[in-house]
């Protein structure tokens, strides 16, 4: 197998006109391997550390950054000449040369740009799709479990898709972050991919409608209207699941990532709700709140509905839903696995986003991905809200068999590199090409 002959890196510019690192890993038989990172808005204080320049240039846009030069004097000596299909060394000699438990020294953007060219750079080697490599080194390792219980064949996710934006994602809008729906309905892929399609134009739909349509699409392509309040929002996309036919809950059912880590106040340790009836909610409000909504809307998904650092709540809240609804730890585990551990021991979250610039290396990423299967934790694997044409993730979703993903919405080109990813990925898997279906939601 060929070895890592070199890195190059370079800022390049993501969804939000921001300077991002790219990586090209090349093998010394002269294939390459490209990764460009990605940034989220919405951060959780216990992400691995990013270190994002604002541009070094005349003008603050691109130059060389913190994290560019990192990879050419600092992280470049210490994984060239390692065997590229070995993801676990270099990953490992990432982590030693980095030295602190957080990324701070160099960046995870940095190190995550060099984990996830190489994995690129391995399959180009091997002349393979990267998502036939990715599941190798899946396989690898779920294999080993007891009684072959946790997934291995390369399958296509379910998608969990924005329609409206709030939170620090559309300026406040609203309190929660997205509303996102998932077509359980959805035969295949592809099905899924139209169901979407079809319902982000009906949402268009009916916020025209009503007077609420906005040019405003949110960084990951929602509509991002002025709405009355959280409640409107449901109403919205449940009225455009019936505008298309769809049966609510059936269908297409709702998820919500409430973000709420981004209004709580933890001097007070109440949640700030913009609705003035609803201001200084602690957490027991809060999950009465989220149980009326699952009451009165078709819910099946809640992500973040308490803050990162409120266990106490997050054990109420599973306690009160998680028998019903899949309750997705984001800020709350970051794709960190010891903060997972910590939620399974405490019976706290049941589904965990897989971010992989949270952590900052592929083979971490495999570990909390493979901590949540062995557990029963669904995983998600999700974007960020700082997007580029990087479509690692859907390779990652397919090849990891996470049954979930969350892209954003089919606005924005960034996005749609993703799905256009999975499209072709379905399209090399055959006419039976394994989805993942309503299945990856039951309980
Ligand atoms: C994708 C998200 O947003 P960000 O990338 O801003 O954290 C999220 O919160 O799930
Ligand atoms: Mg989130």
């Amino acid at each position: 197998m060929a070895v890592l002959q070199a890195l190059k890196a370079r800022q390049v510019l993501d969804s939000r006109g921001r300077p991002t690192v790219e990586v090209d890993a090349i093998a010394s038989n002269g294939a390459v391997g490209r990764a460009i990172v990605p940034s989220g808005a919405s951060t959780g204080r216990h992400e691995a550390i990013e270190l994002r320049d604002s541009g070094s240039s005349r003008y603050g846009g691109l130059g060389v950054g913190q994290a560019v030069e990192n990879v050419r004097t600092v992280i470049a000596p210490a994984v060239v000449g390692i065997e590229l299909d070995d993801q676990a060394a270099i990953d490992a000699a990432l982590v030693a040369v980095d030295g602190t438990a957080n990324k701070g020294r160099l960046g995870a953007n940095a190190l995550l740009g060099v984990s996830l060219a190489v994995a690129h750079a391995a399959a180009a080697v091997r002349g393979e799709e990267l998502f036939v490599h990715l599941n190798r080194l899946w396989k690898k390792r779920a294999k080993a479990e007891q009684g072959g219980s946790i997934a291995v064949e390369p399958t296509l996710p379910l998608p969990m898709v924005n329609m409206i934006s709030g939170g620090l994602h559309a300026g406040r809008n609203l309190d929660i972050q997205d509303i996102l729906i998932i077509p359980v309905g959805a035969e295949n892929y592809s099905h899924a991919l139209e169901m979407i399609v079809a319902m982000y134009r009906a949402v268009g739909g009916v916020l025209s409608e009503i007077g609420a349509e906005s040019v405003l699409v949110g960084d990951e392509g929602g509509y991002g209207p002025k709405l009355r309040n959280n409640e409107q929002a449901f109403e919205v996309v449940v009225d455009a699941m019936v505008a298309c036919g769809f049966e609510p809950g059936r269908d297409v059912a709702i998820a919500v990532d409430v973000a709420s880590t981004h209004f709580f106040d933890p001097a007070t340790k109440t949640y700030r709700l913009s609705e003035a009836s609803l201001r200084a909610f602690d957490s027991g409000d809060m999950v009465d709140m989220l149980a009326r909504w699952v009451g009165r809307y078709p819910i099946v998904s809640i992500e973040d509905g308490l803050a990162e650092d409120d266990w106490e709540g997050w054990k109420t809240l599973t306690e009160r839903l998680g028998g019903a609804v899949q309750l997705i730890g984001d800020d709350l585990f970051v794709t960190q696995t010891a903060r997972l551990e910590r939620g399974i021991a405490s019976k706290t979250a049941n589904s965990i986003l897989i971010k992989v610039n949270q952590v900052g290396t592929l083979s971490e990423t495999l570990d909390a991905l493979l901590i949540a299967r062995r557990h029963g934790y669904r995983p998600v694997v999700s974007a960020r809200s700082g997007e580029t044409e990087d479509a690692t993730i859907a390779d990652l979703a397919v090849g990891t068999a996470a049954g979930q993903i969350k892209i954003g919405s089919v606005a924005r080109s960034e996005r749609l590199a993703k799905y256009n990813r999975l499209l072709r990925i379905e399209e090399s898997l055959g006419p039976n090409a394994p989805f993942a279906g309503r299945a990856t939601l039951a309980r």
